[in-house]
Order: structure tokens, then C-alpha cells, then sequence
């Protein structure tokens, strides 16, 4: 698809490799199957945005993320367990964090600081191309991944789905067109994320969210991600049906990211 996410493959391809010539899958896999509480302190990712829609609030996850490749540094002050323990007095239902280095500034040490500070559950936010990744989310504690259409073949994609899955986690599919939809529709996961950002481009616009809800079976929770900055675009999305949002830079370049999430929630 775009430069930027080639790019970011390109990357993470490598850093897989590197990873297990320091420690092998077998041995990863052996330490996540092994440890029992791990499996115990699951949050239950899905189950939080649920629980919150049904209430009448809107699902909101909040997004722990230093930097991004369109928009350069967003908090220089980023103090990961500081972050979450705001957004859960914000009344966010699950967090995001991003933990890609290279083009993030993210870090697995971060998921594990803001996980410790608050109960939400978190989706560990990176580029997955490997089955070595699902087991590296498993042990720095993810209760969900993300899963980007654009960045897998279905055969890979499946295959970290179901990785995912019999690890007790949850999983977000990322889509941005009819064509990657119709690619997510064929895995069971019902956590659809549509990204309003153009991956080529950068170009955000709430329109590619609106413009494949029509294609949506009801039993799919559609996640709208990127590009909402205010009030009126949390209206726009929830006059439309779709209560699920994951919000970064919104929330990263405000003082106190919580309560900048009940200034565009509530
Ligand atoms: O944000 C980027 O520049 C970016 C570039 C390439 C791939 C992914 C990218 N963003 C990841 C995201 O999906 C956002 O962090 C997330 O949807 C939150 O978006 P926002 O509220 O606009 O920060």
C-alpha cells in the first residue's frame, strides 16, 4: 500500500528477525503457555467497549502514542503510567500503546507501565507481520492486537487471528476500503477498526468511516480510528451508529489527556 507502511514493514521484518536470534518462538511460546497468570489477569478488551456501549456511553480507546510519522512528536512529557491513570479517571474503556520505536517512539516498557497503573485493558498498537509478535503482546501483558489488512496476506492474517485467540486475547482488524473490508469480514474477530487516515497520503477524513458502514453486518463493532479532534466529530460518528472511537493526538497534546476525553465525550 503506501511508502510509510512498506517502510514500517521493511522494519519490523528485520526487528522479528533480530528478536528471535536472540530467543527462539519455541522458547517465547513455551514461557506464554506456561504461565498460567498471565492467562488469569486477561482484562477482556472487547468485553470493556461492549460493557460501555451498552451503558450508552461511547467505547472510547485511549491511545498512549509519543509521536507518529505525520505529526512528529505530540508530548514531550510522556509519562506512560501517568497518561493511563488519567484516562481512566477520564472514563476511557480500554487503552492503546503504541510500541513501535522506530516510528512511534513506542516501547513494550510502556504498555507494561501504563497497564500497571490503571485495570483497562490494552491493545498492544504495532505493525503485526509475524506469529512471534502475537506471543511478545501475550508476554509484555496485551489483552488485544491490532491486525492491519493493508499489511497481511489472508493466510497470515488468519493465522494470527487464531494465535491470538487461543492466547485468550482479542483482536482489532484495520481496515480503510471496501476491498480490505471484505478481507476482514472473512476472519471472526467482530472488532472492526475503519482508519480515517490515509496511509499513503496522511489525508484524514471521516467520510472513508461513513462511507463503508453500509457494508457492516450488524454483529460487527465498528471502531472508528483517527482524526477525531472534537465534540462535534464524536456527534457526527454516534448520529451515525458507530459508538467505538480510538483517539490519539486529541488526547496526547491536551495537559491532562482525561479530561480532555470527557471534554469530547461527554
Ligand atoms: O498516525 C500516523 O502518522 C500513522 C502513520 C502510519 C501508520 C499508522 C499511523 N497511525 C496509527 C493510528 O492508527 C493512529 O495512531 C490512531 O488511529 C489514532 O489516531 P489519531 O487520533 O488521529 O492520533
Amino acid at each position: 500500500m503506501s511508502d510509510i507502511l512498506n517502510k514500517i514493514l521493511a522494519v519490523k521484518a528485520d526487528e522479528v528477525a533480530a528478536a528471535k536470534k536472540h530467543r527462539d518462538l519455541y522458547s517465547l511460546r513455551r514461557e506464554v503457555e506456561g504461565d498460567s497468570e498471565l492467562r488469569a489477569n486477561l482484562r477482556g478488551f472487547e468485553a470493556n467497549l461492549r460493557r460501555h456501549i451498552a451503558a450508552g456511553r461511547a467505547g472510547v480507546i485511549a491511545e498512549v502514542k509519543k509521536a507518529s510519522p505525520s505529526k512528529g512528536v505530540l508530548r514531550a512529557d510522556f509519562q506512560p503510567a501517568a497518561i493511563a491513570e488519567s484516562y481512566a479517571r477520564g472514563g476511557a474503556s480500554c487503552l492503546s500503546v503504541l510500541t513501535d520505536a522506530q516510528f512511534f517512539q513506542g516501547s513494550s516498557e510502556y504498555l507494561k507501565q501504563a497497564r500497571a497503573a490503571c485495570e483497562l485493558p490494552v491493545i498492544r498498537k504495532d505493525f503485526m507481520v509475524d506469529l512471534y509478535q502475537v506471543y511478545e503482546a501475550r508476554a509484555m501483558g496485551a489483552d488485544a492486537i491490532l491486525l492491519i489488512v493493508a499489511a497481511l496476506d489472508h493466510g497470515l492474517m488468519a493465522e494470527l487471528e487464531a494465535c491470538a485467540q487461543e492466547l485468550g486475547m482479542d483482536v482489532l482488524v484495520e481496515v480503510h476500503d471496501g476491498d480490505e473490508l471484505n478481507a476482514a469480514l472473512r476472519l471472526k474477530t467482530r472488532l472492526l477498526g475503519i482508519n480515517n487516515r490515509n496511509l499513503r497520503t496522511f489525508e484524514v477524513t471521516l467520510e472513508t468511516t461513513i462511507g463503508l458502514l453500509p457494508n457492516i453486518p450488524a454483529e460487527r463493532l465498528v471502531v472508528t480510528e483517527s482524526g477525531i479532534l472534537a465534540p462535534a466529530d464524536v456527534k457526527r460518528m454516534r448520529d451515525a451508529d458507530v459508538h467505538a472511537f480510538l483517539v490519539g493526538e486529541a488526547f496526547m497534546r491536551a495537559p491532562d489527556p482525561g479530561t480532555e476525553l470527557r471534554r469530547l465525550f461527554d
